[in-house]
């Protein structure tokens, strides 16, 4: 059985045959740090962590490098709206991306490399470019000719004539207007690194063509991010980096978008959910179902309906489940998943197909336990287990049961005993109030706060969590 993926750049599913036999490489765009991430984003990171989990699972050895974006436009506009360093929003903004990732049971990367921590290579590959004839420096900027790279729009299949580029802010000098700034040339009081061309800072593109490089050489297996990045951004980094001497991503694949009323789900458009938010009313394994499931390459359009039949599909899986731990004791993941999951996700990782056999997996475990036979619940029981480790969903894998995600998890038990405790001294605090000790009011809320719990007076009653949005 071959493992078949949709490849932006062929137009068509192809037969994935690894740069080296047993191993997978991948570079996956990863987040600007701009501002807390959004579903859309965890979705792209979810889509590439299913990837990641599938290949692991047929045997491969996989690299997986995911930038982070830490310098840019809107970074340094942010920075000078808030009046706090630029470091200071990044380091900020990728902690919370972090912890969103590691939320949803988001693998960490292999390596995740920061753009500022590469200036020289990227200096190193704007000297190879501009000594070839396929970068020039003009008023401190340093850009990519587009007429110099023969295949250059490839990718997203367009037209170079056709091609109307509206011209970025204080990108002058350009001798052609399609032409891509590489290099940004510095501001008044803006970040800069010192470069031959003077100081600047990097434009987005090159970041990727230099780190890709670095970590995974001058050929790799998969790139990937979400479509929007097909143009510019992809064509950028393919026309840099070939040009440069690389054969670079041999398979290119995209997320679909997570969407609001049809519109791309988008920090800039205003029309985000962030996760942190997210968290607070869904648990975060019913998220990651929501996300995770529906095929890389559909959308999503986000809806209150469709996030609460994720939670009612997830607990039907996880019912049996937790029935059949009841019945047996233990179930241990099988060995291997069941062959029609496998089809299914060899065939460009069709995750909705192979969810179909795991709600029929979880049909037999049930008619088995409504007829009390114990074995064949448990041979379900285990090859749902393998399942679900598969697709990160496994709600009796140790990972899940801190966060409350475990099916009747420690998790739960204890986020139940804080909660009644919490009431209770919530209640002593209300009497407090009525008699109008507030003294006595003010102190129980400070003793809560030193004992790492925010309270917060909602509408419908006070409601506490962990400080740190945790
Ligand atoms: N709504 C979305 N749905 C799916 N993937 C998304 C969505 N928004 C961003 N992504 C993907 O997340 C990754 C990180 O994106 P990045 O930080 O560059 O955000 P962005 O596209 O600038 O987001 P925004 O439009 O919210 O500013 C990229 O691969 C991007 O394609
Ligand atoms: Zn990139």
């Amino acid at each position: 059985m071959t493992l078949r993926l949709y490849d932006t750049s062929a137009r068509q599913i192809r037969d994935f045959v690894p740069l080296v036999p047993g191993c997978v490489s991948i570079y996956l765009c990863g987040a600007t740090v701009q501002a807390p991430p959004h579903i859309g984003h965890v979705r792209s990171g979810l889509n590439f962590d299913i990837m990641r989990r599938w290949l692991t699972y047929r045997g491969f050895d996989v690299t997986f490098v995911r930038n982070v974006t830490d310098i840019d436009d809107k970074i340094i506009a942010k920075s000078a709206d808030l009046g706090r360093p630029w470091w200071a929003i990044g380091y900020a903004n990728e902690r919370a991306f972090n912890s969103a990732y590691d939320a949803l049971g988001c693998l960490p990367p292999t390596n995740e490399p920061r753009a500022t921590g590469h200036i020289p290579e990227m200096i190193e590959m704007m000297r190879v470019l501009i000594e070839r004839g396929h970068a020039y420096a003009a008023e401190g900027n340093v850009y990519f000719a587009v007429r110099s790279y023969e295949d250059y729009l490839a990718l997203s299949n367009q037209e170079l004539d056709n091609l109307r580029q509206p011209e970025g802010e204080g990108e002058t000098g350009k001798r052609d207007p399609r032409d891509f700034a590489m290099w940004k040339a510095a501001r008044p009081g803006e970040p800069s690194w010192e470069t031959p061309w003077g100081p600047g800072r990097p434009g987005w593109h090159l970041e990727c063509s230099a780190m890709a490089h670095k970590y995974l050489g001058g050929a790799f297996d998969i790139h990937g991010g979400g479509v929007d990045l097909v143009f510019p951004h992809h064509e950028n980094e393919i026309a840099q980096s070939r040009a440069y001497g690389d054969e670079f991503a041999r398979y290119w694949a995209h997320n679909a978008w997570v969407t609001m009323s049809g519109e791309k789900m988008s920090k800039s458009l205003g029309n985000s959910v962030l996760v942190a938010e997210m968290v607070k009313q869904w648990r975060p394994i019913v998220l990651r179902y929501y996300l995770g499931t529906p095929h890389y390459r559909s959308t999503i359009e986000y809806g209150e309906e469709s996030l609460r039949e994720a939670e009612t599909a997830f607990a039907r899986i996880e019912g049996f489940l937790q029935r059949v731990v009841e019945l047996a004791g233990e179930v241990a993941p099988a060995a291997e998943v069941p062959t029609a999951f496998a089809e299914a996700m060899d065939d460009d990782l069709g995750v909705p197909q192979a969810l179909a056999v795991v709600h029929t997996t979880v049909r037999q475990g049930n008619s088995a336990l409504t007829a009390d036979d114990k074995d064949t619940a448990v041979a379900r029981g285990a090859e749902l287990r393998a399942m679900l480790g598969v697709l990160g969903l496994d709600p009796l894998d140790a990972r899940w049961s801190a966060d409350g995600g475990g099916a009747g998890g420690r998790g739960d038990a204890l986020h139940g005993v804080v909660d009644s405790l919490v009431s209770l001294v919530l209640e002593q605090r209300q009497a407090a109030r009525e008699r109008k000790d507030y003294a006595a009011a003010d102190a129980i809320r400070d003793r809560l706060q030193r004992s790492g719990l925010v309270i917060e007076d909602t509408p419908a009653g006070p409601r506490w969590e962990l400080d740190g949005g945790a």
